[in-house]
């Protein structure tokens, strides 16, 4: 990751964890809830999505301030969906973010209701936002719900557990992929691109962008699964394997798998400079995106 990047991210994550945490902490709310959505609010992860959020928002020039609620919405969806997934319906993990994972540190019932608090205060935040018009929330919160749920991220883990047990071919795991994590990346791009006043065909090309984002992404995770560390992780390596799920380097192998990762970045980068945007950050997301190690 660039120098410049890192101090971005790191100065970008401490305003969404601040904000992250107010939003959660001023629900009046039972207080067991309260402190099974803040333990996995509090745990971390890379907080790419909102950061893609008011970087995409910055790059047309508008102040991040006036993303940062849909921002920080965006983790609270992701968040959930990682409390979900981690269910024993679902992955059955023991561990996510370095630390138990919520139905573990808490119980199933609790962890279910804390995802679903997690999802629904999501657009509370948005619809209260005396930051954005009303039109703009008309659109966020119409473009986040499309993301998320069935058509989106919902469809998309549906596939992902259909899928298991058998060999999918290339094309049907990034249907798969566009969906489950490719939705809420897109989401964070083209939101934050509309909150900055990109213009429609800007926002087309942003698109485009993201989702080759979406496909990076989860080309590295499928990597980091087989070659990646489980301390830098924060959660367990090879469990594609044992849940018996297609990955690119199963299909691809893993040098076939990283050009391909070569071939996406490249793709990302011609979208992004037909986006009319002079953002380093944008562009250097790409590379922390398609490298990074956790
Ligand atoms: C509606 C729900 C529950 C959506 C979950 C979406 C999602 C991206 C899960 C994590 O995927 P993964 O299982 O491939 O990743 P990890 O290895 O981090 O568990
Ligand atoms: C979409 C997938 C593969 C789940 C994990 O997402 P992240 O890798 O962004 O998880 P955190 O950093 O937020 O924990």
């Amino acid at each position: 990751m660039t120098q410049s990047l890192k101090t971005y991210m790191d100065n970008r994550m401490e305003l969404i964890n601040q904000q992250l945490e107010q939003f959660v902490y001023a629900l009046e709310i039972p207080a067991r809830l309260q402190e099974s959505m803040l333990y996995s609010i509090r745990a971390g992860g890379k907080r790419i999505r909102p950061i893609l959020m008011l970087a995409a928002c910055e790059a047309y020039g508008e102040s991040s301030h006036r993303a940062l609620a849909v921002a920080c919405a965006v983790e609270m969806i992701h968040t959930y969906s990682l409390i979900h997934d981690d269910l024993p319906a679902m992955d059955d993990d023991d561990v996510r973010r370095g630390q138990l994972t919520n139905h573990k540190q808490f119980d199933e019932a609790t962890a279910i209701l804390a995802g679903d608090g997690l999802l629904t205060t999501a657009f509370y935040v948005i619809a209260n936002q005396d930051a954005l018009t009303d039109q703009e929330k008309s659109y966020l919160i119409k473009e986040l719900s499309k993301a998320s749920g069935p058509e989106g991220m919902v469809a998309g883990q549906m596939l992902d557990m259909e899928g298991e047990n058998k060999r999918l071919d290339i094309k049907h795991l990034e249907a798969i992929h566009k969906r489950k994590t490719g939705e809420l990346l897109r989401f964070s791009a083209v939101g934050g691109a509309y909150i900055g006043g990109a213009t429609d065909s800007q926002l087309k090309e942003i698109e485009v962008y993201a989702g080759y984002l979406g496909l990076l992404f989860q080309i590295q995770d499928d990597i980091l699964d087989v070659i990646g560390d489980e301390q830098d992780l924060g959660k367990p390596v090879g469990s594609d394997e044992s849940n018996r799920k297609s990955t690119y380097p199963q299909l691809l192998g893993l040098e076939g798998a990283i050009e391909q990762k070569e071939h996406y970045a490249q793709k990302a980068k011609e979208a992004l400079w037909k986006a009319g945007v002079d953002s380093t950050y944008l562009e250097d997301i790409i590379d922390y995106i398609s490298n990074r190690n956790n």
